[in-house]
């Protein structure tokens, strides 16, 4: 509760607000509380009734000069001193049951702070809140302890002496109070019981409630529906229940020029890939730029650099489709300058087709390099692929117009080292699928 400490220029400012309060007052009146006057009207009806000069008291905490009829300071609430050492002197002018219902109620034991007017709430005798702290930090108001009954203070305002129905001012004596803070203990208490006894029987047409509820709810003809039955979805099927091919990325590896482009090409138009009209379409172009031979490759290479030059630069897409995959060719560039586009494409591969020129002297360049002094293309690239972890190659000897279809020579690649590290020996450690039919992509 904000104290009142009237001092200095303030006194003239703070009696504005008793102005105020009575303004206040009057609205009380309107709003219900007609037995409830203002003190200030208690005051001046005192004042006609008795010319005499009132005796005055100083309280001894904010200096406030009381009447002496008031036991305790009007501005601040602490008691007069004179009441606290002989309350047995103050004379009951009004029973408890003459308080007004309208007051609210405060009390300070020994053990607070001295004549620090405690918390007061601002709902009535009978609430709730009033309730609970009477019984949580005072549960019993003896003689010795000090108490102060005014009216709301959470709003600020000043505490009013709880006047009664015939506008004499009630005299708080420590009795006074014990006794009606025994008599809210009653009926708290009591009050206690009855809401008690209503909660039990609010519980009990609960349950009953709630049964009458479960019962209603069996009896109820609720349709549950059935739980669906489990259908895995397409991609968790295999490709011969669902119809769906698994993807294959097949890359195509080889030494420079060996036909990876011509092969793949000629590939895609077995298959029914490249139209009529596409295919007639490159044959004519690369006849006319002298490069008849690339017309195959031209399927792949498509950019005019790649065509120019007849090099793959890029790695180079198309699809065909098989009874169980559908395949992405891969198209991989062998010239050196671009190992980091064939790489890209490797790392992508499933399985890979390694081409190797059977033609006289290339064979031997992709397997030992220029002069037969270093690693060729053909074995760095198997290298490479398996690498990246892929374990499934195909070997296409190809250029087999080249050397006339020679038996021998295709034996002599068979088991040439290189060649049989790259397919028999590799098949014997993870490699499998090796296709050592020897065709050529003229054939
Ligand atoms: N004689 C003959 N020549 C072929 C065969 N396959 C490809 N060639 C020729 O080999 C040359 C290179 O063919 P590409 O298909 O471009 O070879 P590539 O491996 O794709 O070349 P890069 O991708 O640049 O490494 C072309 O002139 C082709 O005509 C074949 O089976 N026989």
């Amino acid at each position: 509760m904000p104290r009142k400490v009237v001092s200095g220029p303030d006194y003239d400012d703070d009696y504005a607000d008793y102005e105020d309060y009575e303004d206040d007052y009057d609205d009380y009146d309107e709003t219900g509380y007609a037995d409830v006057k203002p003190p200030v009207k208690e005051k001046e009806s005192s004042k006609k009734s008795s010319n005499a000069v009132p005796v005055l008291w100083k309280c001894s905490m904010c200096t406030f000069d009381n009447h002496e009829t008031m036991v305790y300071c009007e501005m601040c609430g602490v008691f007069r001193e004179s009441f606290v050492k002989s309350g047995k002197d103050v004379s009951i002018k009004e029973s408890v049951n003459g308080i007004s219902n309208n007051s609210g109620t405060s009390a300070l034991s020994n053990s607070d702070s001295t004549k620090m007017p405690a918390k007061t709430s601002t709902t009535n005798f009978d609430g709730d809140s009033e309730r609970k702290y009477a019984s949580t930090s005072h549960d019993k108001v003896n003689s010795t302890q000090l108490a102060s009954i005014g009216s709301s203070s959470s709003t600020g305002k000043k505490k009013q002496p709880v006047i009664s129905d015939n506008n004499v001012p009630i005299e708080r004596t420590p009795q006074l109070i014990a006794d009606h803070f025994q008599l809210k203990e009653d009926q708290g208490s009591s009050s206690r019981a009855s809401s008690s006894a209503q909660n039990k029987g609010s519980m009990e047409t609960l349950s009953s409630d709630i049964s009458q509820l479960s019962i209603e709810r069996n009896n109820v003809n609720v349709a549950q529906p059935l739980p669906e039955e489990y259908k895995p979805e397409g991609w968790m099927l295999a490709d011969q229940e669902s119809g769906v091919l698994s993807q294959l990325n097949l890359a195509i590896v080889g030494h420079v020029d060996s036909g990876k482009s011509t092969l793949s090409g000629r590939l895609l138009h077995l298959l029914g890939k490249i139209s009529k009209r596409d295919m007639h379409k490159n044959e004519k172009e690369a006849k006319e730029k002298g490069k008849g031979s690339f017309a195959y490759a031209w399927a792949m290479d498509e950019s005019t650099e790649e065509r120019a030059r007849g090099v793959t630069m890029t790695v180079a897409v198309a699809y065909l489709e098989t009874k169980k995959y559908r395949v992405v060719l891969l198209d991989s560039p062998g010239h050196k300058d671009f190992v980091p586009n064939l790489i890209s494409g490797a790392t992508q591969a499933d399985a890979a087709i390694l081409v190797v020129d059977a033609s006289t002297g290339s064979f031997e360049s992709g397997m030992d390099g220029e002069g037969g002094k270093s690693v060729g293309q053909t074995k760095e690239h198997a290298q490479l692929i398996r690498s990246f972890g892929v374990e499934q190659l195909i070997v296409a000897v190809n250029k087999m117009d080249a050397i006339g279809y020679s038996k021998d020579r295709l034996e002599f690649i068979k088991v040439s080292r290189v060649v049989s590290l790259g397919c028999y020996r590799l098949l014997a450690a993870s490699f499998s699928g090796c296709f050592k039919a020897p065709h050529s992509s003229y054939m």
